[in-house]
C-alpha cells in the first residue's frame, strides 16, 4: 500500500474512473518529473491532467497505428468507452489541454503502488486487523460474475464450502421488464435544469452549476469523488433517525391500493430522501466532471463471498474504502408494483429472493401516482452485484441514495450505494433494507435476521 497520502489519493481517484493502477503509476512518475514534484499541478481540478494524459494516450492509441511513443498504455480501448453512460459515448478532451506529448519518453522516479488482488487464488491480507465478521481465510477466485460488463471484474470467490450461487443473469444497468413507465428523453430535461454553458469540471467553478441546485445548491461530491460529509451525514441521519417531518404521505398510496383495491387503507408514510443530481448529456462539462460519479459505474474491487453467518452470499471490497465512496448501484428489472406483487404471489415459499427496492422517494410530490409510475427494482432474476449485499439493522456500512441522471420525473431514479464510514479491506458490506420485522402483513416475508447488530430489530 502506498504510504504517501498524495500518491494514495491519486490512485484512488484514478481507480474511480477505471484507470488501472499500473497505468496511473506510469503517468504519475512522468507528471512528477515534468512538474518538478509539484503536486498542486497534478491535483488541480480533481486530477484532470492525469486523466487527460490517460485518455489522450488512449485516443492516440486508437487513432494512430504506430503507437511507438505511447506512455505505456496497453491495447484496451474498451474500458474508457465502457465506463461512460450505458456504453454509448467515448470521452473526448474538451479544450482541457493535451499534454501527453510532453510526457513521452520523459524519465521515471520511484513510487509505491497500492496492492491489489488480481491473482487466481489469495489469502485475506487483512490478517490480524479483524475486519468485522470476517476472519482471515483462504479463497479461490472462481469467475467474474459480471461477465466483463463492468469496468472492473466482480469476482465470485469460494472457500472449501460448496454452496451454489443462485441462478440469475448479470446486468450492469436497470432494464424495464414490461409495463413500467420510464421515459428518458432530452425534451423532458429542461434547459434550465442542465449546465449547457459549463465546460471541463463543474466542481472547479466558484459557484455551483445548475445541476447542483437540485442537490440543495451545492455539489454532493468533493474533489476526490467522495460524498461530502455534510451531505452524507444528513442522509444517514434521515434514514437512521427519521423524524416526523422526514416522512410524507400519499393521498392515494399505490402500496395500499395493491393490498386492497376496493377499500385501500391510508398511506403508512414513505421516507423522504435527499437526491443527488448528476450532470448529463445536455450539460457542457467533460465526462470526467466531478459531478458524474454514479454514471461512470463501479470502480471498487468487489468480491462475492459466502458469509460465515447464515446469510448466504455477501459482498466485500478487497481494498479499504474511505467514508463516502461510491460502491455500486442497485440494478435490477424495473417493474411496476403490480408486476412485483404478481411475482411475489407466484414465487415458491422456499425460493430465496433478493429484497426488491421500492422507488418511492418522490411519491409525495406526484398527487395520485398512476400504477405504471409506481416502480420497484427487482434483482432476483436480472441484477448486478448489489443483489448479494446483505441486510444489517441500523448501523450498516452502506447507505442507498437516490440519484437523478437525466430522469427529471423522479418516479424513476437510480439507487446508489455509498460507504457510511471508513471500511477495512475484506469487511462485509451491508445496507439496511428498512424491513419492519414485526409487519406480518408485508407481501415480502422477512427472513430471520442474523445481522448481529447490537441494534437488531428482529428480536
Ligand atoms: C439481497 S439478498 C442478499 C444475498 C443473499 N445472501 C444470497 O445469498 O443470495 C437477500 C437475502 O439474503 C439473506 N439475508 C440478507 N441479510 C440477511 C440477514 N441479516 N440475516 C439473514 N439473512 C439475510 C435473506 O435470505 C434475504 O432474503
Amino acid at each position: 500500500m502506498a504510504h504517501d497520502p498524495k500518491v494514495r489519493q491519486a490512485f484512488e481517484a484514478a481507480r474511480r474512473l477505471g484507470i488501472p493502477d499500473e497505468e496511473t503509476k506510469l503517468i504519475l512518475k512522468k507528471l512528477l518529473k515534468l512538474y518538478d514534484k509539484k503536486w498542486e499541478f497534478i491535483e488541480e481540478n480533481n486530477y484532470q491532467t492525469l486523466f487527460d494524459v490517460y485518455f489522450d494516450s488512449k485516443n492516440d492509441k486508437i487513432t494512430s497505428s504506430s503507437g511507438a511513443n505511447n506512455v505505456g498504455v496497453e491495447d484496451d480501448p474498451e474500458r474508457p468507452v465502457k465506463r461512460i453512460h450505458s456504453g454509448e459515448q467515448s470521452p473526448k478532451s474538451q479544450g482541457l489541454g493535451r499534454i501527453s506529448h510532453l510526457l513521452r519518453n520523459s524519465g521515471t522516479s520511484t513510487l509505491e503502488v497500492p496492492c491489489c488482488n488480481t491473482g487466481a487464488t489469495g489469502t485475506n491480507p487483512n490478517n490480524g486487523q479483524s475486519a468485522r465478521g470476517n476472519s482471515p481465510e483462504n479463497f479461490k477466485i472462481v469467475i467474474d460474475i459480471a461477465k466483463g460488463t463492468e469496468n472492473v471484474e466482480v469476482f465470485l470467490v469460494s472457500d472449501d464450502r460448496n454452496d451454489p450461487l443462485p441462478r440469475f443473469n448479470y446486468i450492469p444497468h436497470n432494464i424495464v421488464y414490461q409495463n413500467a413507465h420510464v421515459q428518458v428523453s432530452l425534451a423532458r430535461i429542461a434547459d434550465e435544469d442542465c449546465c449547457a454553458g459549463c465546460s471541463g469540471n463543474c466542481l472547479s467553478l466558484t459557484l455551483p452549476c445548475a445541476c447542483a441546485r437540485e442537490t440543495g445548491g451545492e455539489f454532493a461530491y468533493n474533489s476526490l469523488g467522495q460524498l461530502k460529509d455534510s451531505f452524507l451525514d444528513s442522509c444517514i441521519e434521515m434514514k437512521v433517525n427519521p423524524r416526523v417531518e422526514h416522512h410524507f404521505y400519499c393521498t392515494d398510496c399505490p402500496i395500499e391500493r395493491f393490498k386492497n383495491d376496493v377499500k385501500p387503507e391510508k398511506c403508512k408514510g414513505h421516507l423522504l430522501r435527499k437526491f443527488i443530481k448528476e450532470c448529463g448529456r445536455k450539460c457542457g462539462c467533460h465526462m470526467l466532471c466531478g459531478n458524474r460519479i454514479v454514471q461512470r459505474g463501479i470502480t471498487c474491487n468487489l468480491q462475492v463471498f459466502l458469509t460465515k453467518e447464515k446469510k448466504g452470499w455477501g459482498v466485500r471490497s478487497t481494498n479499504a474504502l474511505p467514508k463516502g465512496t461510491f460502491l455500486c448501484e442497485y440494478v435490477g428489472e424495473i417493474v411496476t408494483n403490480m408486476e412485483l406483487y404478481d411475482r411475489i404471489m407466484k414465487r415458491s415459499r422456499n425460493e430465496r429472493h433478493t429484497y426488491p427496492v421500492m422507488l418511492d422517494a418522490d411519491w409525495g410530490s406526484e398527487g395520485v401516482l398512476k400504477d405504471e409510475d409506481a416502480l420497484c427494482l427487482d434483482a432476483t432474476y436480472h441484477g448486478n452485484v448489489a443483489r448479494f449485499i446483505n441486510h444489517r439493522c441500523h448501523d450498516a456500512n452502506l447507505i442507498d441514495i437516490p440519484v437523478e441522471v437525466e430522469t427529471p420525473d423522479r418516479h424513476y431514479y437510480r439507487l446508489a450505494f455509498f460507504t457510511t464510514r471508513d471500511i477495512k479491506a475484506y469487511e462485509e458490506l451491508t445496507w439496511d433494507y428498512g424491513i419492519d420485522f414485526s409487519d406480518s402483513e408485508h407481501p415480502v416475508k422477512a427472513f430471520k435476521c442474523c445481522c448481529r447488530s447490537p441494534m437488531c430489530r428482529d428480536t
